[in-house]
């Protein structure tokens, strides 16, 4: 039985993050995007981190962040994983990896008009372009950079590249057993899905939504 890995993203408040461990997810995510309803400032981030016990990791999420903000998040908690989710080319990526010394994922959002040998290509891509490059993680194309509860054709996903990918765009509590059952990623993301309002999270939404994943863990 493989065990997809899970990351609750979004997270804003200690209670949240508390019950993300509870459940027993293997990461949280935080957004440094000041853009985004559940943005948290470096400052936020060192107070979450006490909540953050060993062996769950951070990830930091950014939107076209300079250096200088990347630095910034990185120093104040525990960033452990570095997620790339706006227009960074995979040389920027690349360079803002290196500088900080983290390894990361890069968002790829997903069109109605993508293609397997899209993702395949773009997968190399970044791959070639740094050691630190950790995988894709596919979300839904909308306009707006993220966290927007989309679902996209899990169909284009390729087979040879689903058990690489971070599964993530509109999961819920209804379709994770489906999602994860047809597609087997690596691990899944989610945000929206698991809140009782934007930025702050429902702590039964996350229980049921580890549980789903576990039910199709479990279908061999
Ligand atoms: O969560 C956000 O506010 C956010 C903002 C900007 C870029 C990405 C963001 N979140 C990521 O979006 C996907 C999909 O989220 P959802 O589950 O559909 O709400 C996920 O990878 C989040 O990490």
């Amino acid at each position: 039985m493989s065990r997809t890995r899970i990351k609750i993203c979004g997270i804003t408040r200690e209670q949240d993050l508390r019950a993300a461990v509870d459940a027993g997810a293997d990461a949280v995510g935080f957004v440094f995007y000041p853009k985004s309803p559940r943005y948290v400032a470096p400052a936020r981030l060192r107070e979450l981190a006490s909540a953050l016990p060993p062996f769950v990791s951070g990830v930091g999420l950014f939107v076209n962040a300079t250096l200088d903000e990347v630095r910034e998040a990185v120093a104040a908690g525990p960033i452990a994983l570095l997620q790339f989710h706006g227009d960074e080319s995979a040389d920027a990526c690349a360079a803002l990896a290196a500088a900080v010394q983290r390894p990361f994922v890069r968002a790829y959002r997903v069109r109605p008009d993508t293609t397997a040998a899209d993702l395949i290509e773009s997968e190399s891509q970044y791959r070639a372009a740094s050691a630190w490059f950790s995988g894709l993680l596919l979300d839904t194309w909308v306009d707006a950079y993220g966290g927007a509860g989309k679902v996209f054709d899990w169909s284009v996903i390729p087979k040879e590249l689903a058990p690489r990918v971070v599964l993530s765009g509109g999961l819920s509590v209804q379709n994770a057993t489906g999602a994860v059952a047809q597609v087997r990623p690596f691990a899944v993301d989610i945000s929206s899905g698991v809140e009782a309002g934007k930025g702050i999270k429902d702590a039964r939404k996350i229980a049921a939504f580890v549980d789903a994943v576990r039910a199709a863990d479990a279908i061999t």
